[in-house]
């Protein structure tokens, strides 16, 4: 119901608030539900991980972890993940990154949306569409969509998701 969505999606808040700031990121907390136990399976937060990680990229490397699958190969976290397994980030997966790194929106798609007995991630509750402030407008959105997987926005926490995001920024210059 809408309020678990919130409340899982502050709960992710919670986590970004744990992300050292940076002028060059945002923080942001994510977590990967079993939607059919309603049970966590990872979380993650900006920069949790070594490597200049985000939040998304956290949750698949702790599960690649646990399943002692090697770091890149988030395609076969469809072997261990549920099939109704969703998403919960509180900006948006990125579709392009600064630094060069692969985007989150890639890394589900390898992980793609499961179903006939294979896991995957069936949807992805979002707090709030990433701001064009680094990369311009982000498109993964659509490309989740055309790959099948829902995204959603989960509304009410807009504000506060982006005071926490961009803590590490310097003030615009009035
Ligand atoms: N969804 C999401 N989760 C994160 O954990 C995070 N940090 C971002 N941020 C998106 C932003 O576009 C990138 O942080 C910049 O493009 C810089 O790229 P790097 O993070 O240095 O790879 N977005
Ligand atoms: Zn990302």
């Amino acid at each position: 119901s809408a309020g678990d969505h919130q409340s899982y999606m502050s709960y992710c808040l919670t986590l970004a608030q744990k992300s050292p700031p940076k002028p060059t990121n945002y923080r942001v907390g994510a977590l990967l539900l079993d939607a059919s136990q309603n049970t966590i399976l990872a979380t993650g937060y900006t920069l949790e991980l070594p490597g200049n990680t985000h939040a998304e990229q956290c949750c698949f490397l702790k599960l690649l972890e646990k399943h002692n699958l090697p770091q890149d190969s988030e395609d076969r976290l469809a072997e261990v993940l549920p099939q109704n397994t969703i998403l919960y980030t509180t900006v948006e997966p990125c579709g392009k990154r600064l630094s060069g790194n692969l985007p989150c929106v890639e890394r589900i798609l390898k992980i793609g949306k499961g179903g006939d007995g294979k896991g995957g991630i069936k949807k992805v509750y979002v707090g709030v569409k990433e701001p064009e402030k680094f990369v311009g407008e982000n498109v993964g959105r659509q490309k989740l969509e055309g790959a099948g997987i829902e995204v959603v926005l989960v509304e009410g926490l807009e504000e506060e998701i982006l005071k926490v995001a961009t803590a590490g920024h310097v003030e615009e210059k009035a």
